[in-house]
């Protein structure tokens, strides 16, 4: 049997709901998964530079923790990977990669494990919550995580809502971008980010667009990991003069994310102004206009014979779905 399974890209924290809220994007990985007498890991395209194709591979290691959970013994995997989630850019790739290990495993091996127990694994292994929240269930995904058990609700998007990001052309690894914060706050910082991030969500919930330009703010995270991408203050600051309901880092960045109501006649003004911003600071960058994505990760049975690089061409020439 082989699986082939797609997973959603997230952005996380949208803002003040730091290492709670992710959201599900219409960009994906792709993974074709089978048992096999070999361990074989190929990488198609571009995409993910520096991936290792041995054992130590994130998606096959990943996939025998759920061999091991189910206690069955699986140690031979053919595996073949595409990516349109840049790597290392706070688009959740390595989440993305987790959940669809997860799940590409659990199909293969008639899945004894259910969507919480996926949910469970890939929170320890990602050590929070928001990204692999997103890519499991789609949508919004406000979570929590206590250290031993992860728990979640799922809300659907509002389909007024497109996003758009500008994905600087440079890495920054999330273990970076965690390692300049501050490992204790104050209460008033506190506060304000359950005030916003709790506004923020009911104004999702609610369709209240107006209320995200002010519930988009945070205290905890982004004004620690400014001086990382240099133009975020800024963006930050005057992006809704621009067009957008609201900014924020997308994840641990050095992407930034904005929010943008589907009928505003102000998104080329304010892709040109993400663009102007980050190359004063002599950021090239790549504009994405995406739209938050409903569906989490699926998985499918796919013929032997059929391969990932034809179906990626197939998607390509719009073939494909
Ligand atoms: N498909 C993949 N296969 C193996 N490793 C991956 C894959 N996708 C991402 N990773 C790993 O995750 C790392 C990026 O994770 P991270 O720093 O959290 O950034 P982000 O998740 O925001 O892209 C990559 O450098 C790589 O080591
Ligand atoms: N809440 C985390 C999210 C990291 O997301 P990533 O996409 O950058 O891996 C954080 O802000 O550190």
């Amino acid at each position: 049997m082989k699986v082939r399974v797609r997973v959603p890209a997230s952005t996380a924290n949208l803002g003040p709901g730091f290492d709670s809220l992710g959201m599900a994007l219409n960009l994906y990985a792709w993974i074709d998964m089978s048992l096999a007498e070999r361990t074989s890991v190929r990488l198609i395209g571009e995409g993910m530079p520096g991936v290792p194709t041995d054992k130590s591979n994130l998606i096959y290691k990943v996939a025998q923790m759920v061999f091991d959970k189910a206690g069955v013994s699986h140690p031979e995997l053919e595996i073949a990977m595409y990516s349109d989630i840049p790597l290392t850019r706070g688009l959740g790739s390595s989440a993305a990669a987790i959940v669809g290990a997860l799940a590409g495993a659990n199909a293969l091996i008639g899945s004894p494990l259910s969507d919480d127990e996926l949910f469970q694994i890939a929170t320890e292994l990602e050590g929070h919550p928001d990204n692999v929240g997103a890519s499991l269930f789609g949508g919004l995904v406000v979570a929590f995580w206590d250290g031993e058990r992860a728990e979640h609700i799922r809300v659907e998007p509002h389909e007024q809502l497109e996003v758009l990001v500008a994905i600087p052309h440079f890495q920054l690894s999330t273990e970076k971008a965690r390692g300049v914060l501050p490992r204790q706050t104050t209460l008033e910082r506190a506060v304000y980010n359950v005030g916003h991030s709790s506004v923020l969500v009911a104004a999702l919930c609610t369709g209240r667009l107006d209320m995200i330009p002010r519930a988009m703010k945070d205290a905890l995270h982004q004004p620690y990991r400014a001086s990382l991408v240099p133009g975020l203050a800024d963006i930050l600051e005057n992006a809704a003069e621009h067009g957008a309901l609201g900014a924020a880092l997308s994840g641990a960045g050095p992407t930034i994310f904005t929010l943008v109501d589907r009928t505003s006649p102000r998104k080329r003004e304010l892709e040109g102004y993400l663009k102007e911003t980050l190359g004063r600071e002599g950021i090239e960058c790549t504009a994405l206009w995406l739209s938050p994505e409903p569906s989490g990760v699926t998985v499918r049975a796919v013929q032997p014979e059929e391969d990932l690089a034809d179906w990626v061409k197939s998607l390509r020439s719009g073939v494909g779905a």
